[in-house]
């Protein structure tokens, strides 16, 4: 195997994302579990642009790496001025990076219209910068930014730009996609003719602007590319950079080239979701490799293939990669997806039973009526136990009430729930306060059941979605509610549909109780 080396700009290029910006702690924090997966380069900021990408490079020198090397960004010298007086040159040494990394011009257009200076100047401005970098850092990279665009433009100019830089002897030249509009085809062609004037290594760093940047970087590889550039789950400026969450595996799985140690692979979801975590933005569902969805089976044809051959319907198996198949239940079941959802909940099921059958239909049943159990696998769970009268009846619920008052138009709304539950023979009635009628309601459930299940306390609300569904024919319109709730052991969703807000949350927030308690039960029933 060719060793592709991962160069990382997260930190970069990917707090250029709109909506991204990471405290210092972060950006250490994440370079931290880059190091830990086997990146080769982390590039930590711009240290010519602002204080806390300075303080990065700062503190990231009291830290100790296993391996990766630290890359400080930055830009050619201004016009006029020497590479020893430009104020962003010696920042970049000052940070005291393992490497430096410049951006230079290489489309005549941006030469002109960006910079407005001749294209000679321009190629004193690369090379006196990379020559003044290379006596003053241990490894330099030069970033050929709008390469492609710029070779399209002016072919004979852009390679003039490159030679600049293999003159001044840098270590690796970066072929940008800046723009993010080139086809894979094209820029096939164009690194073909470059290999014929460059001897210097070759790096590709590509924007998704046409959705094109994965594919740009591993044919970029297949090239014979030894260079990488790309981002965690592909953030970054405008439509994002190359995502290394698809390059890696893609290059280690599908074209044996190694770059990350193959061990670490089955940490790629993980990292992916750490990343997430600190920009604060959700996981995308629908990621390759790394998504929720990725390995989710949903059509019943596909979950009946899986069960006899993974390899039916995915591409390679999920755990190489830190992620697991999937079975969903929907409408679009046959028994197959019943008998695997049954069989990860540890319920004994038969495909010929009745009762998978009943399962089946009345899931078919519910979801025409607005139910949707994908996102709401213990509605789901309780479902299949009510089928097979294995459910549980903790309590039952006598009666509620909810009331939305304002006492004065300038006084806040204030929303208070009464509830009678009923738990073996006692009858317990309480009324809580909550910042809307559904808040009001659940603290109300829960301090109602609290008393005789104390365990409840653990249980959080992490996420409420509501979603109006399409009126049928001379109907009122269905409300459906998702709630997402955890506890320190695990998270589990379930569903209530009504015509009515309130009934359709009382629905998945009794759900939400029931299997808790049923869990708590069944988890403690192992351990005896
Ligand atoms: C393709 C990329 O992603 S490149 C990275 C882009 N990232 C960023 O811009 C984020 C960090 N940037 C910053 O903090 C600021 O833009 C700074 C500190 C770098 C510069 O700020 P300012 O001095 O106020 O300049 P401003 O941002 O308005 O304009 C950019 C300047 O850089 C110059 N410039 C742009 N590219 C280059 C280059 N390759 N070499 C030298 N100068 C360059 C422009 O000509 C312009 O200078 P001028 O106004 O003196 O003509
Ligand atoms: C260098 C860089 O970020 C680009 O050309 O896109």
């Amino acid at each position: 195997m060719s060793l592709v080396k991962i160069y990382d700009t997260t930190l970069r290029d990917g707090t250029q994302a709109e909506d991204i910006s990471f405290l210092v702690e972060d950006k250490v924090r994440i370079a931290h579990k880059l190091d830990e997966f086997g990146v080769h380069y982390i590039e930590g900021g711009w240290p010519g642009s602002n204080p806390k990408d300075v303080a990065f490079f700062k503190d990231i020198k009291k830290e100790k790496l296993s391996q990766a090397k630290i890359a400080a960004f930055g830009s050619t010298r201004r016009a006029k001025i020497t590479p020893d007086k430009d104020q962003n040159i010696i920042t970049l040494i000052q940070a005291q990076p393992d490497v430096v990394t410049i951006f230079g011009k290489t489309w005549d257009f941006h030469v002109r219209e960006a910079l407005r200076i001749s294209l000679d100047e321009n190629l004193e401005l690369i090379f006196d910068s990379l020559e003044y970098l290379k006596a003053h850092a241990p490894e330099v990279f030069y970033d050929a930014e709008h390469f492609f665009d710029g070779y399209k433009a002016n072919p004979e100019y852009a390679i003039k730009t490159l030679k600049a830089a293999e003159e001044a002897k840098v270590d690796c030249i970066i072929l940008c996609d800046t723009n993010g509009g080139t086809m894979p085809f094209d820029l096939a062609d164009i690194i073909k003719d470059v290999k014929k004037h460059i001897k210097t290594p070759l790096g590709i760093h590509a924007h998704n602007d046409s959705e094109c940047a994965v594919a740009n970087s591993l044919m970029a590889v297949s090239l014979g590319i030894v260079q990488v550039q790309g981002t965690i789950n592909g953030f970054g400026e405008r439509c994002g950079n190359a995502n290394l969450c698809s390059i890696i595996p893609a290059m280690q799985l599908k074209m044996h080239k190694e770059s990350v140690p193959g061990e670490k692979l089955k940490k790629l979801r993980e990292l992916s979701r750490y990343v997430y975590e600190l920009a604060n933005f959700s996981p995308s569902k629908h990621q390759p490799y790394v998504g929720n969805s990725a390995f989710a089976h949903k059509g019943g044809v596909h979950v009946s293939a899986i069960q006899r051959h993974p390899e039916t319907y995915e591409h390679l198996r999920p755990e190489l990669v830190g992620n697991s198949t999937r079975v969903l239940v929907s409408d679009l079941s046959g028994r197959a997806n019943i008998l695997a959802k049954a069989e990860e909940f540890q319920i004994n099921l038969d495909s010929k039973d009745p009762v998978t059958l009943e399962i089946l239909d009345n899931i078919k049943e519910m979801e025409n009526r607005g139910y949707q159990f994908e996102g709401a696998e213990a509605s789901f769970e309780l479902l299949m136990k009510r089928a097979l009268g294995t459910h549980k009846k903790f309590f039952s619920v006598i009666g509620f009430r909810v009331i939305d008052e304002k006492r004065h138009e300038d006084q806040k709304m204030i929303s208070e729930a009464t509830i009678m539950v009923k738990v073996g023979g006692k009858v317990e009635h309480t009324a809580a306060e909550g910042n809307g009628p559904v808040n009001a309601l659940d603290n109300a459930i829960r301090k109602a059941l609290e008393k005789f299940y104390p365990r409840l306390k653990e249980v959080k609300l992490l996420d409420y979605k509501v979603r109006v569904l399409p009126a049928g024919q001379g109907t009122a319109s269905a409300i459906r509610v998702l709630i997402e709730s955890g506890d320190k052991q695990s998270r589990w969703g379930t569903v209530g549909v009504s015509d009515n807000i309130i009934d359709a949350s009382y629905q998945a927030l009794i759900d939400c109780i029931e299997f808790k308690l049923h869990k708590d039960e069944e988890s403690e029933a192992s351990r005896k």
